[in-house]
C-alpha cells in the first residue's frame, strides 16, 4: 500500500506530455481479442486498468510481447476459450468488453461482472444487454457472471436505439457488431473521442465502421479482422488533470501530446476561471497568474463537459471567489469526494446531482482518502494548493488512470512523494471504495 505525501504552495512550471488514453486503451486492447494475426498497439498507458486487461488476455491464451514501454505486440490467434470469470475482471470497469468481443468472435461469452470506480450507486448495463438481445444473443446475469449465448454460432445485425448515451453499451455493442452477420446501427450513440479511436482501430484492421463520433453509428459485419499497426489517443481527461493542477497550483505549463479540439470544453471552462489557456498544434500552454473566478459548470455527454474531469474542476472551485454551481448530468452519485474535501477547509454543499461551493480563499493540509480515480485526482490537486502537508491514500485508485503521476507532477516543480505504508487487504478496500 502507498499514500501521497504533498507539501502544498509550489507552482508548476516546465512541460508534461500526455500518455495514451486509459478508456481508449481499455477498448482496444479487449478488441485485439478479435483479430486474427498480431495487432502493434502503439501508446499504451502503464497504468493498472491495462495491466490488468492484458493479463486476462494472457491467461486466456493470448501471446503479447512488449516491444518498448508503451508498444506491444498483441496476438489473440490461439484463443480458444470463450470464458473470462477471473476475479481481477471485478476490478476494472472495461472487463465489459469482453463480453462484446467474444461474442463477436465465438458468438458465446461466460464473463464475471465488471467493477471499476463506484461512485455510490450502480452502474448497470441494461442497454448492453438490450443490444445484445437485439442482435439475437440470449444473456443471463448469474452469480456476478453473465452468461450469452447465440443460436447461430454468430451475432446477427440489428437497429439499436439507446435509451441512454451509453460509453460502454456503444462500444460493447460496436465490438459484438464487427464480426456479426449483417449490419447494425446504433443511434443515439456516445460520442466520445475513445468512441472514435476504437472505430478507427478495427476500421484498421478490416472492420467496416461508419459515422463513430455522430449520434448514429452503422456497422456492416466482417467475416474477419486482421493483424495491423495502431497508435492510441493521447488522454483527454489526463490533460484535463493537469491543466487543472496549473490552474490550482500556479505556474505556467506546457501540456504535450495532446489533441487539443479533445480539450476545447476543459479549456473554455478554465478560462471563464481567468486560467489562460493558448493552443498549440498538439500542446496547450496553462497558465495562471491570478486569483481564480467563480463559474457553473453541468457535465454532459461529450462534446459537453466530462463527468471524468467533474472532481478536479469542482476542487479548483472551492479556492475561486465567488459561488460556484456544480450539476453532475451523467452519474447519479459523483459527489463523494466532498466530504475528503470539507478536511481541507472546502465549502461544498451537495443536493442529489447539484453542488454549490462558495470559494474560500485558502486550503489547508489533511490527510484525505481517495474513494475513485478521479476523486484521488482531485485531492492531489487540492493538496498541491493548499498550504502544510496533505497525505493522500487509497493510490490504487489513482494508478488505475495515471501513468507516472508523481514522476510528472515533480517534474513541475510539485513537492509530492509516494510513501510505502503498512499492508492493508488492498482488494478490501476496492470493494468498499
Ligand atoms: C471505461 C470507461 O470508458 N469508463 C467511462 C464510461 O463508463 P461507462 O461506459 O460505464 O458509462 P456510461 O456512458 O455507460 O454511463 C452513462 C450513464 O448511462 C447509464 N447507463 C449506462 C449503461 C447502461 O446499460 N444503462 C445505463 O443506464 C449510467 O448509469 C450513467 O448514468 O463512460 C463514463 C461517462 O462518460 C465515464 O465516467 C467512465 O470513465
Ligand atoms: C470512472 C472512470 O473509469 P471506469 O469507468 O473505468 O471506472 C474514470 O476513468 O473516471
Amino acid at each position: 500500500m502507498t499514500k501521497y505525501v504533498i507539501n502544498g504552495g509550489n507552482p508548476l512550471y516546465g512541460e508534461v506530455s500526455i500518455s495514451g488514453a486509459k478508456n481508449a486503451a481499455v477498448a482496444i486492447i479487449p478488441a485485439a481479442l478479435m483479430v486474427d494475426g498480431v495487432c502493434r498497439i502503439e501508446n499504451i498507458p502503464q497504468i493498472s486498468d491495462v495491466s490488468m486487461l492484458l493479463n486476462i488476455l494472457k491467461q486466456m491464451g493470448a501471446e503479447i510481447r512488449t516491444v518498448n514501454r508503451h508498444t506491444m505486440d498483441i496476438d489473440c490467434t490461439g484463443i480458444r476459450t470463450h470464458e473470462a470469470t477471473f476475479d481481477m475482471m471485478r476490478r476494472i470497469r472495461a472487463s465489459y468488453y469482453l463480453i462484446g468481443a467474444l461474442l463477436g468472435r465465438f458468438g458465446v461469452a461466460k464473463v464475471a461482472m465488471p467493477g471499476g470506480c463506484n461512485f455510490g450507486g450502480v452502474r448497470p448495463i441494461d442497454q448492453h444487454i438490450k443490444g445484445f438481445t437485439a442482435m439475437g444473443a440470449a444473456l443471463e446475469v448469474k452469480n456476478g457472471i453473465v452468461n450469452a449465448e447465440t443460436a447461430t454460432g454468430r451475432l446477427m445485425g440489428a437497429s439499436i436505439y439507446l435509451d441512454v448515451v451509453s460509453v460502454g453499451a456503444t462500444i460493447n455493442i460496436m465490438l459484438g457488431a464487427a464480426l456479426a452477420e449483417g449490419r447494425t446501427i446504433i443511434e443515439n450513440a456516445a460520442k466520445e473521442p475513445h468512441i472514435v479511436d476504437l472505430a478507427n482501430f478495427l476500421n484498421s484492421m478490416g472492420a467496416d465502421i461508419r459515422g463513430a463520433g455522430t449520434n448514429v453509428i452503422k456497422i456492416k459485419g466482417v467475416k474477419k479482422l486482421t493483424g495491423g499497426f495502431y497508435s492510441i489517443i493521447p488522454d483527454q481527461i489526463e490533460a484535463g488533470t493537469y491543466m487543472a493542477a496549473v490552474a490550482g497550483a500556479g505556474g505556467e505549463v506546457t501540456i504535450k501530446n495532446v489533441i487539443p479540439k479533445h480539450l476545447e470544453c476543459i479549456s473554455g471552462k478554465l478560462r471563464e476561471m481567468g486560467v489562460e489557456v493558448e493552443d498549440l498544434e498538439d500542446a496547450v500552454i496553462v497558465r495562471r497568474a491570478a486569483t481564480l473566478h467563480k463559474t457553473n459548470v453541468k457535465t454532459l455527454p461529450y462534446p459537453g463537459f466530462p463527468t471524468d474531469m467533474q472532481p478536479q474542476i469542482s476542487t479548483l472551485l472551492c479556492t475561486a471567489e465567488g459561488t460556484s454551481i456544480i450539476t453532475e448530468g451523467v452519474w447519479d452519485n459523483r459527489f463523494k469526494y466532498v466530504d475528503e474535501l470539507a478536511k481541507m477547509g472546502c465549502q461544498v454543499q451537495v443536493s442529489g446531482r447539484t453542488a454549490i461551493i462558495e470559494g474560500v480563499k485558502r486550503l489547508t493540509g489533511a490527510t484525505v482518502k481517495a474513494s475513485d480515480l478521479r476523486a484521488g485526482a482531485a485531492l492531489i490537486i487540492a493538496g498541491l494548493g493548499a498550504d502544510g502537508t496533505t497525505e493522500v491514500e487509497g493510490v490504487s485508485y489513482i494508478e488505475r488512470g495515471y501513468e507516472d503521476l508523481v514522476e510528472k507532477l515533480r517534474a513541475m516543480g510539485a513537492d509530492i512523494t509516494a510513501v510505502a505504508m503498512p499492508d492493508e487487504p488492498e482488494a478490501a478496500e476496492r470493494e468498499a471504495g
